[in-house]
């Protein structure tokens, strides 16, 4: 499959060391070492009235009994503090090559990203590529194109929902075939969607483009080069996407569904303009991020999972990027639903894709694959197969909390995946699965932390958000810690959802902090906070694009007061 080839087909002339893509190497490292983070504390259970209670239980769906956390994993899970995550290390193994396309010398630095979790010959095969290339646009091109957005009078970017994440998306489409075909584009809450909207974004557009043209030309040869198996590689989706303090800063993990071929053109410098910003993912816990400077493009294929996390340091950080998406075809015919249509029956990743897509259509078969996926150890689809076992997709699976709780354990074990540590967290909560003969409700609720915590440090943000809960409600003093509202607001802002903001500015204007309250409820709403698209939104697109899960978790009324977190 062409989407595997390693770059295969690529004439190699030379090996040229890009220093700044070698150096990443060594903040890993440095990263790597600084990365332990737990501190131990006592089991103290049960020191309030009324936690001798028994568990809740469902009225639906009986009590199972076969999982939880070991005892170890409780004990040596201390209070976590979101500064105790580490920053996301920086990618550093690249392989660099130089280049020649149509006489002209490129250097580029290859990566590779293995899968994390995959068995035998399934991790073999189970190997995303992608390269970047260097000032690909150069200083000159990248300054005309910020100094078009930078304009104040520029027209405002969308705030629709965002199809990964569900969050405003803080996107300008510059160009789609939606466009060209005299169409709008299709999302209503988008400002394209309207004759007025489109004529707005007019001039903006056509000035951006007099210079985009150029570089995407150029990108043309180069992905046409790169995949010598899609010839008819063509752009047909350009847009723009910033990041900066007091709006969006992150985009989860996800794939690009929408094209064969993915190029990103960093319009900022990494580490002056901003830190942390796209990164590449083995999993959905284990992302590295890519050092991109002004005019560096990366370049990946359609099975690379990525997302952005940009550090939150203030104002001064802003992360502009360029995103071109290549369809393989000269007319942009949408045919995603083929490119994962024969895959190799070891290939998980190539398998679980087909069945993203929809398996043509056939639901059964949809569930086969990721079966056959899930047996080779992609973790992925042990949780898109545990949340079909809860009814929570749509399958004609039967309800099976054994068989969900076995697959999320699964997936947590085989890459710490961070989903299914919180599907784990929110089926103990329901009082689901336990091992032990512990019926007491401070035992369970202390599982329930330690998982999100676990969850949360592999930047699950519906785990930062519901330790967010938790040390506001106090469920800590189940076990002996204390109701911490400034822990609880650090989280619910460390989250980086709309729902996180508001939470953290009611705290701030609960202490007298009016003005970051302030701030941090218009970033709430930015964002989305309080519309009716956004709990839409939301729903649909669950975690990073895996729908199914819910933010709102089933705390139960606390100990004395009967007081239930509010849902959002
Ligand atoms: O902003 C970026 O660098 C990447 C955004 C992205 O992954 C996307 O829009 O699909
Ligand atoms: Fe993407």
């Amino acid at each position: 499959m062409s989407r595997k080839k390693k770059f295969g087909e690529r004439e190699k002339v030379d090996t040229i060391n890009t220093g700044k893509y070698r150096l990443g190497a060594l903040a890993f490292l440095i990263i790597a070492v600084a990365m332990s983070r737990y501190k131990s504390f006592n089991l103290i259970g049960g020191i309030l009235g009324g936690m001798d209670k028994p568990l809740p239980k469902s009225p639906i769906l009986p009590t199972l009994d076969q999982w939880a956390p070991s005892l170890e994993d409780i004990e040596a899970a201390g209070t976590l503090h979101p500064s105790d995550i580490p920053p996301l290390p920086v990618f550093g193994d690249y392989s660099n090559e130089t280049v020649i396309i149509n006489g002209r010398f490129l250097q580029v630095a290859e990566g590779r990203v293995d899968h994390k979790g995959l068995l035998g010959g399934a991790a073999e095969r189970a190997q995303s590529y992608f390269s970047v290339i260097p000032e690909f646009a150069t200083p000159a091109e990248v300054e005309q194109i910020l100094a078009i957005l930078n304009d104040p009078d520029a027209v405002q970017f969308d705030e629709d929902p965002d199809t990964v994440d569900g969050m405003a998306s803080h996107e300008l489409y510059v160009d789609t075939v939606d466009f060209e075909r005299g169409g709008r584009v299709t999302s209503s809450l988008k400002r394209d969607s309207t004759k007025e909207g489109m004529e707005e974004r007019k001039e903006i557009r056509s000035k951006l483009k007099a210079i985009m043209d150029n570089v995407q030309d150029r990108l043309t040869q180069y992905v046409r080069f790169t995949y010598p198996s899609s010839p008819s590689l063509t752009p047909c989706y350009s847009l723009v996407r910033r990041y900066r303090s007091g709006e969006r800063q992150t985009h989860d993990v996800h794939r690009d569904w929408n094209a064969k071929v993915t190029a990103v053109v960093s319009l900022s410098e990494y580490g002056e303009e901003y830190r942390g910003g796209l990164y590449v993912a083995r999993s959905r816990s284990e992302r590295m991020v890519v050092a991109l400077g002004r005019g560096d493009t990366l370049v990946h294929d359609t099975s690379l999972l990525h997302g952005v996390k940009v550090e939150d340091d203030g104002p001064s950080s802003t992360r502009w990027s360029w995103i071109i998406w290549f369809r393989d075809s000269e007319k942009c015919a949408d045919n995603s639903k083929e490119w994962f249509k024969d895959c190799p029956p070891d290939d998980a990743v190539c398998l679980s894709m087909y069945a993203d897509s929809g398996a043509g259509g056939d639901k059964v078969e949809m569930i086969r694959l990721h079966h056959e996926a899930a047996k080779m150890g992609l973790s992925t689809s042990m949780v898109k197969l545990a949340r079909a076992y809860l009814n929570q997709l749509p399958s004609h699976l039967p309800l099976d909390l054994k068989k969900a709780a076995d697959l999320y354990r699964e997936a947590a074990a085989r890459a710490n995946e961070p989903d299914a540590i919180y599907g784990l967290a929110q089926l103990t909560l329901q009082g689901f699965v336990r091992q032990r003969d512990d019926t007491k409700m401070g035992h369970l609720l202390q599982e329930v932390a330690a998982l999100l915590e676990r969850a949360a440090n592999a930047n699950h943000q519906y785990a930062m958000f519901n330790l967010g809960v938790m040390h506001r409600y106090g469920y800590a003093a189940a076990w002996g810690g204390e109701k911490d509202a400034k822990l609880a607001a650090e989280w619910f802002e460390n989250s980086g959802l709309p729902e996180g903001y508001y939470a953290a500015s009611t705290y701030y204007s609960s202490i007298g902090d009016n003005e970051r309250s302030k701030k941090l409820m218009s970033r709430a709403k930015r964002m989305g906070y309080g519309t009716e698209w956004r709990k839409r939104a939301r729903i649909a697109v669950g975690s990073g694009g895996a729908g199914g899960v819910d933010i709102n978790m089933a705390w139960p009324p606390f100990f004395q007061t009967g007081v239930v977190p509010d849902k959002f």
